[in-house]
This record gives structure tokens, C-alpha cells and sequence, in this order.
């Protein structure tokens, strides 16, 4: 997303202690459980994953869930022990509408950390690198599922992938929630309901290139082997690839390669990837994919305990045109609507160029519904996707209007 001890732990104990609820300003917060096809997505686009795996986390809590104890031995076990001395995995307020507001799993600093101090360091190592970076999430996806299959159905894994496990059992499960705001995931009507046919076709693109590597590099695979890819017993499907594409959209980042080189890979990096992203975030990515490389998280400001520590995902210049697509959820800053109503009023310097005739289709389509509509629309509609949907329509509406004055 950007260019560039199991039972009792030490340093979960300074955790509890550390990092109260009120340094955390969770305690005030009403958490107000909706009907769970309500509860994640709603205009400002929300969701996130790790709620649906919160059962033994509390509002405000830093996360001592059995899995999360797990990953936070993995990392000491692998080298990352320092990390666990300056943050750890939190649950943080996100507020859906008027009357609901979710946990957002991410991670929490849990003692002041100066600036230009490293917030997180991860080896190279740790990291699953997944290959060169190219437009096409599906080859890294079938290499991370192929592992995650292996881990799942307790196959013979090689020695650097061992405790592995321990980091996959923290990703967003299996068609979650928290890849429902996704379009990969959107019903057809949903995605209609975009207004915006140049989401709606990379979409289905992406649905065909998934199809694709699904029969070419899977399913025969699967045939001539019962050990590769399975998933509870039978061979994975599609849809297990489609799942696992949106977690390499959604969590992957581009890191470059050795100094001399000119390639960049994409890295799943442990604890990192449980960033959440701020368009604010003042934080800085460093670290090369390379032997003997540190990836790191280096503060921009002065952190204190008990703050999130977020990222910027998309290296600040990417719109919610992608954040819909890549990560299922919609940036509520009005920059992230800004830079996509920018291209299709061809405005400024996008690197994403629109031909006249492509921004004549997302503007005509736009006209479809008014605003005042949409606002009706999104007040009586519950679907996830359908939400979403809404969401980005009326966030475009309102930026074309202020970009037009
Ligand atoms: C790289 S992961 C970040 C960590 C993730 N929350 C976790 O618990 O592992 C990216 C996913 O986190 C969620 N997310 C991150 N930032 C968010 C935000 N500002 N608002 C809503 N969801 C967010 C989305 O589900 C996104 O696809």
C-alpha cells in the first residue's frame, strides 16, 4: 500500500499497565453494536478488520487475545522483540455514523517515542516477500495463498515459514466484513451504484485476471496434487484466491530493492501491515527488501503513549477511487475525494490521466441521482456494499461541487 512467550509476556504486562484506557480516551466511548450488515460501512467508509475477532478484546483494550499473544511471541521468537517495548496491537474508536461506532484493530505506541526514533523495526527476513511489484495483485496472491493453505491444512512447510501461522492467524479472516467494502466483493448492483463505470470496469477486469490465474496456475495444480491448496479438506476455489488478492491490495507494500538495484517487491511485513492510515500521518517508511535489511516505521513527531500509530497509505496521492477498490473502505479526508474529482474535471497534475471522453462518462454518470437522493438513499439502505457504494458517490458529488465553486 505504499511506495517506497505464549500466556504471560514481559512487555504485556507494561502494556496493561502503561497504556490506560483513558490515555487511550476510549473509555468514554459507547461502542453500540449494529446489525452486523450495518455496522461497518456508511458514508464516511469504514471498517476495519480485527473486529470480527475482538471477542476477548474489550473497547479501549490493548489486543491479549489468544492470537494476538501468539503474534506477539512470533515477533520476539524472530528478532522484532524491541518493537513489543514501544507498541503493541489496540482496538481505536471509528465512528460509523450518529449512532455507531466500531473497533478498529491497529497499532498503539505504548511510551513516548521522540522524533526521527524508529516506532517499528521489522528484519527483511520476517517479511514474506512476495516477488516484483507489477498491476497485477494475482501472482503474489496465489504465492501467499499457497503458504496460508499450507499453514491452514498443517502441511510440511519450509523451516523460514514454520511459526508463519502465527502472523496469518491475525489477517482478516476468509470473506470477513472487513473485505465486504472492498469492490471486489460489491453485488453487480452495488457497483453500479458507484456511479462511476471506470471503478466498476477495473473491477470486473480484476474479477476476469483472478478467473484466470485461478484455472491456470491453481486448479491445475490442484488436480495434480491433493496437498497444494487446500482449504478445509477440499481444493481452494476462486473465491479463496479473490480473498486473497484483496490481501495483497489491501496490505501489501512496495519496498525497494538493494541500493544498486532498480526493482521493488512487494513485502506482507508483520506489524507493520497492522498500520492503519492517516492522510495526517506525519510518519515516515524506510527499509530496503534486501538480506540483512530493516524495515521501519520512523516518527515524524513526537509520539506519546497511548497514540495510534497510522500511515499513509498510497504515498499521500492516491483517491478514494483506490481506497474503494484496494483497501474496502473510503478515506473520509476530503483530499482522498479532491485528487479523483480533480481527474475527471481535469484539473491539476494527475498522474492518472483521464481522456475528455472518459471523464464525460463519470461526470454524465454522476447526474444519474442528485445529491439530496443519495442522502434519501443512503438514510434507508443497510447492505455493506450498497453503503459503500453511496458513500463514494455522494463524497464525489460534494468534491465536484466545491471544485467547481
Ligand atoms: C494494512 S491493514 C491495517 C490494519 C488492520 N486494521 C488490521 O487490524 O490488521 C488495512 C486495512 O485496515 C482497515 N483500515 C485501515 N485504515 C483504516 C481507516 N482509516 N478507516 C477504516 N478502515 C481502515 C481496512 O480494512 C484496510 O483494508
Amino acid at each position: 500500500f505504499l511506495s517506497s512467550e505464549i500466556g504471560r509476556h514481559p512487555h504485556l504486562d507494561a502494556y496493561a499497565n502503561l497504556v490506560t484506557s483513558s490515555q487511550l480516551n476510549l473509555a468514554k466511548t459507547k461502542t453500540k453494536k449494529k446489525n452486523k450488515k450495518q455496522s461497518k460501512t456508511g458514508g464516511g467508509g469504514l471498517k476495519g478488520f480485527g473486529g470480527s475477532k475482538s471477542s476477548s478484546v474489550t473497547a479501549g483494550a490493548i489486543d491479549r487475545s489468544k492470537s494476538a499473544l501468539n503474534f506477539y511471541n512470533y515477533l520476539s521468537k524472530n528478532g522484532a522483540e524491541s518493537n513489543l517495548e514501544r507498541v503493541g496491537l489496540g482496538y481505536f474508536p471509528l465512528k460509523i455514523d450518529d449512532d455507531t461506532t466500531i473497533q478498529l484493530r491497529g497499532v498503539i505506541a505504548l511510551k513516548d517515542i521522540s522524533k526521527g526514533d524508529p516506532i517499528i523495526e521489522i528484519p527483511y527476513r520476517m517479511a514474506l516477500d512476495l516477488g516484483r511489484e507489477s498491476a497485477d495483485p494475482t501472482l503474489p496472491a496465489t504465492a501467499f495463498l499457497q503458504k496460508y493453505c499450507a499453514w491452514r491444512s498443517g502441511a510440511d512447510v519450509p523451516p523460514g515459514d514454520r511459526d508463519r501461522g502465527d502472523y496469518f492467524d491475525m489477517l482478516p479472516p476468509f470473506l470477513s466484513d472487513d473485505c465486504l467494502g472492498s469492490t471486489d466483493f460489491f453485488s453487480d448492483s452495488a457497483l453500479d451504484m458507484l456511479q462511476s463505470p471506470m471503478v466498476k470496469e477495473e473491477t470486473l477486469e480484476r474479477k476476469k485476471l483472478v478467473k484466470l490465474r485461478y484455472e491456470r496456475d491453481i486448479e491445475s495444480m490442484t488436480q495434480m496434487s491433493s496437498n497444494l491448496y487446500q482449504w478445509d479438506g477440499e481444493a481452494a476455489t476462486e473465491d479463496h484466491l479473490h480473498w486473497a488478492s484483496w490481501i495483497i491490495t489491501s496490505r501489501v507494500l512496495t519496498v525497494q530493492g538493494p541500493p544498486e538495484s532498480s526493482f521493488s517487491n512487494r513485502l506482507l511485513i508483520p506489524l507493520i501491515d497492522m498500520c492503519n492510515h492517516s492522510r495526517e500521518s506525519p510518519h515516515i517508511l524506510t527499509g530496503r527488501a534486501m538480506p540483512g535489511g530493516l524495515l521501519k516505521v520512523v516518527a515524524g513527531v513526537d509520539v506519546k503513549a497511548g497514540d495510534a500509530i497510522d500511515i499513509c497509505y498510497g504515498g499521500g496521492v492516491e483517491g478514494n477511487d483506490r481506497f474503494i477498490q484496494d483497501y474496502g473502505f473510503l478515506d473520509s479526508s476530503p483530499e482522498a475525494y479532491k485528487i479523483v474529482a480533480k481527474k475527471l474535471l481535469g484539473k491539476g497534475r494527475s498522474i492518472a490521466k483521464m481522456t475528455a471522453a472518459e471523464q464525460e462518462v463519470e461526470l454524465q454518470s454522476l447526474k444519474a441521482t442528485t445529491l439530496e437522493e443519495d442522502e434519501t438513499l443512503l438514510g434507508n439502505c443497510s447492505e455493506i456494499d450498497e453503503r459503500a457504494a453511496l458513500g463514494y458517490r455522494i463524497g464525489m458529488k460534494h468534491a465536484i461541487r466545491r471544485l467547481r465553486g
